[in-house]
């Protein structure tokens, strides 16, 4: 966590966030408030709501109410705050005959962004070599997506599952990165399925279930009581789905 954190206005801020489709809330009434400088980790079951949260934030899906703002500027304005936000959302894609260096050039041309840094990024996400993207492993293929992310020097980096399908050296080389793009005065925020990754990396935590807030706060503060994260976030659930049953029984 970077002293940021401290004093600091929100890098992420949203009132009543919320989207419907087909009717249905599946984000619903979402207050979020990121510090700057943390890693956050957003979690909660599949289809809670995660991606259509993270889509919001980027400007790729329109929220149907709430406001709020993302590094200081307003979310209904997302060509204002892009520039300084770099993103991995469902599965990064890229040219498949080309290389990973050839990629960024080619990503780092069409934004405008100075591809004086591709190596240094390729080497920091541990990417060596010049085989064509088609050949790349899972692995390999987060990794570049987190260069690509990391092109335009963002102030915030929002990653989804970045870790999701790796083998054990790709989670915990996963974890490294995450660390060091924090070490660099970076806010990430990122939605994972892996909860002890997330209690290792994550200062600050989102948990949702069906579209809704059941927990905001420092990890620590979750965590103060005692037991794992796995054993906290299972019993939010264990009770959710217990008072459900109770009102439909
Ligand atoms: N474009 C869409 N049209 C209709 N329904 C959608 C659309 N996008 C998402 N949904 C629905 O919204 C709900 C939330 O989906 P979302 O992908 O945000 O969940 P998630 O928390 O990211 O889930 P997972 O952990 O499985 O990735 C799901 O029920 C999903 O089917």
């Amino acid at each position: 966590m970077r002293a940021t954190m401290r004093g600091m206005t929100n890098a992420i801020r949203t009132r009543g966030l919320t989207k419907r489709y087909g009717g249905r809330a599946v984000v619903d009434g979402l207050d979020l408030d990121v510090p700057a400088g943390v890693v956050a980790g957003l979690i909660g079951p599949n289809g809670a709501g995660k991606t259509t949260t993270l889509r919001m934030l980027l400007g790729l899906v329109r929220p149907d109410a709430g406001d709020g703002s993302v590094n200081g500027a307003p979310l209904g304005r997302p060509a204002a705050y892009l520039p300084w936000v770099g993103a991995m959302i469902e599965g990064p894609a890229f040219y498949p005959g080309l290389s990973g260096a050839r990629n960024l050039a080619v990503q780092a041309a069409l934004g405008g962004l100075d591809p004086a840094g591709i190596p240094a990024l390729l080497a920091r996400v541990g990417l060596t070599g010049d085989k064509p993207f088609q050949r790349y492993s899972l692995g390999m293929k987060q990794r570049l997506g987190i260069a690509a992310a990391l092109l335009g020097d963002p102030a915030l980096v929002i990653l989804d599952e970045p870790a999701n399908g790796l083998d054990p050296a790709g989670i915990r080389d996963m974890r490294g990165i995450v660390r060091s793009i924090n070490d660099d005065g970076r806010t990430v925020l990122v939605s994972s399925h892996l909860l002890s990754e997330v209690q290792q990396v994550c200062d600050w935590l989102i948990v949702i279930g069906d579209g809704r807030r059941l927990f905001q706060g420092p990890t620590s503060e979750l965590l103060a009581g005692g037991g794992d994260l796995e054993e906290h976030y299972l019993s939010m659930f264990t009770a959710t789905f217990t008072a459900t049953e109770g009102r439909s029984s």
